[in-house]
């Protein structure tokens, strides 16, 4: 039996008394990949925030690789990698040194990601050494990314990360996702609004809207639909019409 990575139950979450997001149940396996996606403002970010414990469950539970977060914070938060907002990284530091800074807290060595020279790879290792506030939006982004895989964490939170990146980084980064969560030891949440960036990709997906899952569609649901019938298969449930272009 594959683990169980994210076992999410009836979560709350909001800010200022206002919840944003509310019922939320989602259990991940080694293996899966899921998909978040769903409106602007639906409370996608609020829901991975509480999954990663920057802002507490008002109500129902979050464990992360067997772990409460409630009781066991420290345990379920090393089985987490969360890519943070890059609008959020430090902006004084370099890259090397959040690097750095992280790999303290994970106990494990600033180059210690699932495949090597990740910093080669995804072609941030000529800006290591500039202040994270004078690199471009997609570089800090992919720092934002390499510091999540440090140490290989058992489940991936990925917030719309992938949005400022090139081409070339986003389909070498998904290849590496996919890589790992083939491992099955493995579990990735990833965030869009670039639903054709799902289709080969996830093994599950579910659509946010005002504050609560209201769609899931699990992986013969995505093999049945096929990389390309995804959005039309998504865009049919939502809008209730028959969704095709061109
Ligand atoms: N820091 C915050 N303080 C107060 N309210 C917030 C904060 N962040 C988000 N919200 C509110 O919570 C609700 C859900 O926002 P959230 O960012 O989770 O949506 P989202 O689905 O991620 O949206 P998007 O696709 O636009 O990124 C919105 O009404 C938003 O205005």
């Amino acid at each position: 039996m594959p683990p169980v990575l994210l076992d999410l139950s009836d979560v709350a979450a909001g800010y200022g008394g206002r919840i944003a997001i509310q019922d939320a149940s989602l259990r991940l396996e080694g293996g899966q990949l899921l998909g978040l996606i769903g409106p602007n403002g639906a409370g996608k970010s609020t829901l991975l925030r509480a999954v990663a414990g920057l802002i507490p469950a008002l109500a129902g539970s979050v464990a992360i690789d067997g772990h409460p977060i409630l009781s066991e914070r420290e345990r379920a938060l090393s089985a987490l990698g969360y890519a943070v907002d890059p609008a959020e990284l430090p902006a004084a530091l370099t890259g090397r040194q959040y690097l750095e800074m992280v790999a303290s807290v994970r106990r494990c060595q600033a180059t210690d990601w699932p495949e090597p020279e990740l910093d080669h790879v995804l072609g941030f290792r000529a800006w290591l050494d500039t202040p994270l506030a004078q690199c471009s939006l997609g570089t800090r982004a992919k720092l934002s990314i390499a510091a999540a895989l440090l140490g290989a964490p058992a489940l991936l939170v990925l917030d719309e990360s992938l949005n400022g990146l090139d081409p070339v980084s986003s389909w070498r980064l998904r290849q590496i996702l996919q890589r790992m969560v083939a491992t099955g030891r493995h579990a990735a949440i990833l965030s869009t609004h670039q639903i054709e960036m799902l289709g080969s990709l996830c093994t599950d997906l579910v659509y946010v809207e005002d504050g609560r899952i209201a769609y899931r569609w699990n992986r013969l649901d995505l093999e049945t639909a096929g990389p390309g019938g995804i959005e039309a298969m998504v865009m049919t449930a939502v809008t209730g019409t028959a969704a095709t272009i061109g």
